[in-house]
């Protein structure tokens, strides 16, 4: 159920559905109104009177299919519409079946009611909502009252998540054989209210045929990717990670980093230190090594001597300079050896390239097998330029285009974080909290990030776990979180996934 469909894939797993056989459109259709009659029955069984608002599409033909069966049921409906349904859609057999009264929009004055089922528009929103329905969307949202949303809030993007006039806040949307991205992109997932998504008839298997490339960022996309312990282990097997310090007033990014790598599995961590920081850093380093690092040179040789898997660059980095001077050198297999497996780069190490981010987008790829890029939406910008501002993408398209266009695993950090790999694959991360938004707490990430590539997890199930597991972590924790908590619950996070 983590697959998540496009508009465009979902009328395809519909059409596919149909040509298997046995059910018809309409009957789909009858299966999806009766779904809804049936969320509206259990959660509102002493509504009073109901309005149903239908479109001119087969969003709007379940709607009348719900209003059929909520007058059976006994309920004080009464259906409200601004055009007509299509000739020969089901919409129209759906509205032939339904005898009661169809009232013209115009007419509906949400103070005469205590529930909306909304069915104007859902996979089908093809332009921004105006006109009367603008104004009954902002009426309905400004008087409080409950609406119960059919597919997906009318004026929320299905493939986007964006707001294309005026959206409904629903209290509840039902959605269909599986959620589309703009159930879990904001701000439409902030319209849908709770999400259901309900069976209406349409087999699995459909999904052979549509292969979706798009995940809701659950376990089960990386768990079976999950390292595990075998008996023989020892510390530099599990894994070792560097992480690279600022100067020393700026030295906390990459404690946090570190730390963040240890706790969630990494055997070694060991932070490589300019020379003047190399006091501070010792002052707070306890299980974590440190390494004073004057050059480039110095860095790869370590990294190739000791066995380095996977580093952290740009926490409290500061020094664009140096950052482009050791991106390349991390980048070469050459220079690095063969064990060292990924890069993390982070904050710093992404402004850096603002002017010239072909050159990272250049040396990403050659060599090193897992390069993760972890910008918020400014760094996201200022990296990607136009991909960044192209009003025509979403977060997901967006994320999509900039991990091709940098050879990278991209993680692009907010409240609905998108993971994408070169490959095409995306995941939305849907677990996160607002309590996240505290200072540290992507210097965290970046390290978690490493630690499990450390321990030899592909990149993209690498970004997708770590992501998943620090959210939790904020969320274990709850209230009063600062980014010194998130490292300390990964170990509950990790009992709590089974993994002890
Ligand atoms: N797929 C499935 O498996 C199943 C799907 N089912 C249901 O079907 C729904 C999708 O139906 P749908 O394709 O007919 O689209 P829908 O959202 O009703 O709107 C299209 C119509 O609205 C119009 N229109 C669009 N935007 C507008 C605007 N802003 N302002 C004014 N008009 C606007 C648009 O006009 P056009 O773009 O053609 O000019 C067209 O006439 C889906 O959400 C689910 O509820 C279920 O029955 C069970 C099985
Ligand atoms: N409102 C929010 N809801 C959920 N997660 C958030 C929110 N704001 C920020 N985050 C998450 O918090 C982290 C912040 O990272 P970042 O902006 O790099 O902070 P810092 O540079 O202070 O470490 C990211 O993982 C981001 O996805
Ligand atoms: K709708």
């Amino acid at each position: 159920m983590h697959e998540l469909l496009t508009p465009m894939e979902m009328g395809e797993a519909d059409r596919l559905a149909i040509a298997a056989g046995p059910c018809d459109g309409y009957a789909l259709m009858r299966n999806a109104g009766a779904v809804i009659a049936q969320a509206v029955l259990s959660r509102f069984p002493d509504a009073g009177r109901i309005a149903i608002l239908c479109g001119p599409g087969n969003n709007g033909g379940d709607g009348y299919v719900v209003a059929k069966l909520l007058e059976e049921a006994g309920l004080d409906v009464a259906c409200f519409r601004n055009h007509a349904p299509r000739e020969g859609s089901d919409a129209l057999l759906a509205a032939a079946d339904y005898h009661g009264p169809v009232h013209l929009l115009d007419n509906f004055t949400p103070g005469d009611f205590e529930l909306v089922i909304d069915a104007l528009y859902g996979a089908g929103l093809s332009r921004p909502i105006d006109g009367i329905e603008r104004l009954i969307v902002e009426a309905v949202n400004a008087s409080g009252m409950p609406v119960v949303a059919v597919d997906l809030p009318s004026g929320v993007s299905g493939a986007s998540g964006a707001v294309l006039g005026a959206a409904f806040e629903a209290m509840l949307t039902v959605t269909f054989f599986r959620k589309k991205p703009g159930h879990v992109l904001q701000p439409g997932r902030d319209r849908c209210g709770e999400i259901v998504v309900a069976d209406i008839g349409i087999r699995e298997n459909v999904l052979d045929a549509i292969t979706p490339q798009c995940f809701e960022n659950t376990p089960y996309l990386w768990l079976r990717a999950f390292p595990t312990l075998s008996n023989d282990t020892h510390k530099y097997r599990r894994g070792h990670v560097a992480v690279f310090s600022g100067g020393p007033t700026a030295t906390g990014a990459a404690r946090l980093s570190a730390r963040a790598a240890a706790r969630i599995g990494a055997g070694a961590v060991t932070v490589l230190s300019p020379p003047d920081a190399l006091l501070v850093n010792a002052a707070h380093l306890t299980s974590i090594m440190l390494r004073k690092t004057e050059s480039v040179a110095d860095a790869v040789d370590f990294i190739r001597d000791r066995k380095v898997f996977s580093a952290v660059l740009g926490p409290g980095f500061g020094d664009a300079a140096r950052i482009c001077a050791l991106v390349p050198a991390l980048l070469d297999r050459h220079q690095t050896g063969e064990a060292f497996k990924g890069l993390v780069l982070d904050a710093d190490a992404l402004t850096a390239f603002e002017d010239n981010p072909h050159m990272l987008f250049d040396a990403a790829g050659k060599h090193v097998d897992a390069l993760v890029l972890t910008p918020h939406e400014g760094e996201f910008q200022r990296l990607f330029g136009s991909i960044g501002v192209d009003p025509t993408l979403s977060k997901l398209e967006k994320a999509r285009a900039a991990a091709r266009r940098a050879n990278a695993v991209i993680i692009y950090k907010g409240p609905d974080t998108v993971i994408a790999a070169p490959d095409g694959r995306v995941a939305i991360n849907t677990n996160a909290t607002p309590l996240l938004a505290t200072a540290g707490s992507g210097d965290v990430l970046a390290g978690m990030v490493a630690g499990m590539l450390a321990q030899g997890m592909p990149a993209f199930e690498a970004a997708t776990a770590a992501v998943w597991l620090h959210a939790d972590a904020a969320k274990r924790f709850g209230p009063g979180l600062i980014a010194e908590d998130l490292p300390e619950m990964l170990p509950e996070v990790l009992v709590g996934l089974g993994l002890n």
